[in-house]
């Protein structure tokens, strides 16, 4: 009988990828995607070793990671580690070869998926259009001390890592085409990674309910599955289709007729939207707080003119001071 040799983490590990960013970019759909490789194995949960548990020391880490084969790369995601001041310089400490994976989305996008993720938490907070601006003024500058907009600013982040790691070590994989076309990001993925193209299109269909790629089968699911919904908004991971399809936070943006969950409502027909189609929406107008709208205002109510702003202003967001990273 053949002897399987499992291997476990060790304080110098060779084979240990990051997915290290960014959040809200995309970094569980490329992990549960690239996890589907033989040679990949992953941590299921976010572990959080190099920002928030390094004093735990490297033992805690180890029991936090999955053992692997002679051969497999071991690769867990923790989008803070990103952000984290002190992670570049951790992680070159454990492995200074490391691949980095960073997956980086459109600034706007990635901000209002940070505000609908924190507002699911914290219903009582400001809409996105006040905390964007400084002092809340609609059409001043915008606020790039606010969390959901410094966090876009990449190149800001991107620095500390460079000066511990070369740009050879990293991939940027785009966020908008692990959704459009995950088969590309994953081919990208691979050839970085060293590793054989195993994971391709075959392995995606388009799920038109969620509006999402999702993996006709992988470890530990012989069904075809999607992503879960996102952390704050329900369990995470990966689950089966029926389980999602059952969940009844879901409904269908007018806008684009993709799944969301309750984020902009319109007061008079009971419309959901996303925050970036609601955008899209002519004449569209907030109505008071907790990102309530008119969507089929007509021309004889009369809306009272305090309650009114326009979403279309954010439209025309002028990033200034924010550099754009060229990748
Ligand atoms: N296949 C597939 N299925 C589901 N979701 C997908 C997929 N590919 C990319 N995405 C986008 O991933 C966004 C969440 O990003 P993260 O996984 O980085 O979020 S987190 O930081 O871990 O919370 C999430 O953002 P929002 O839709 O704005 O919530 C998705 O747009």
């Amino acid at each position: 009988m053949a002897t399987v040799k499992y291997h476990f983490l060790t304080n110098k590990r060779k084979n240990l990828i990051f997915d290290v960013g960014v959040k809200k970019g995309g970094t569980r759909a490329l992990l549960e995607f690239i996890r589907v490789h033989p040679d990949v194995r992953a941590a299921g949960s976010e572990v959080h070793f190099f920002d928030k548990n390094y004093v735990r020391g490297f033992q805690w880490y180890r029991t936090h990671m999955p053992a692997t084969l002679e051969g497999q790369l071991t690769i867990e995601k923790t989008p803070s580690y990103f952000i984290t001041r002190e992670a570049p310089h951790r992680v070159q400490l454990m492995n200074p070869s490391t691949k980095l994976l960073v997956v980086v989305r459109d600034p706007v996008t990635r901000a209002i998926s940070d505000y609908a993720q924190a507002i699911s938490k914290k219903i009582d907070m400001k809409p996105f259009e006040q905390l964007v601006f400084v002092n809340g003024s609609i059409g001043s500058i915008i606020d790039t001390s606010w969390g959901p907009i410094k966090l876009g600013i990449y190149s800001r982040y991107l620095t500390r890592w460079l000066k511990f790691f070369p740009l050879s070590q990293f991939l940027f994989v785009s966020g908008e085409r692990l959704v459009l076309d995950p088969a590309i990001e994953l081919r990208r993925a691979q050839d970085f990674l060293g590793l054989k193209r195993v994971v391709t299109e075959k392995h995606f269909y388009f799920n038109s309910t969620k509006g999402f790629p999702c993996l006709f089968k992988s470890e530990g699911h012989s069904a075809p599955h999607c992503l879960g919904l996102p952390r704050t908004y329900g369990p995470g991971n990966m689950v089966e289709e029926e389980s999602a399809a059952n969940c009844d936070l879901i409904k269908t943006c007018k806008g684009c007729e993709r799944n969301v969950t309750t984020i902009v409502r319109c007061v008079t027909c009971d419309a959901v939207f996303h925050p970036s189609c609601a955008l899209r929406v002519a004449g569209l107008v907030v109505v008071g707080k907790n990102n309530l709208v008119k969507c089929c205002a007509t021309e004889s109510e009369v809306i009272p003119e305090q309650n009114l702003c326009t979403l279309h202003g954010l439209f025309n967001l002028k990033f200034r001071g924010i550099q754009h990273v060229k990748l």
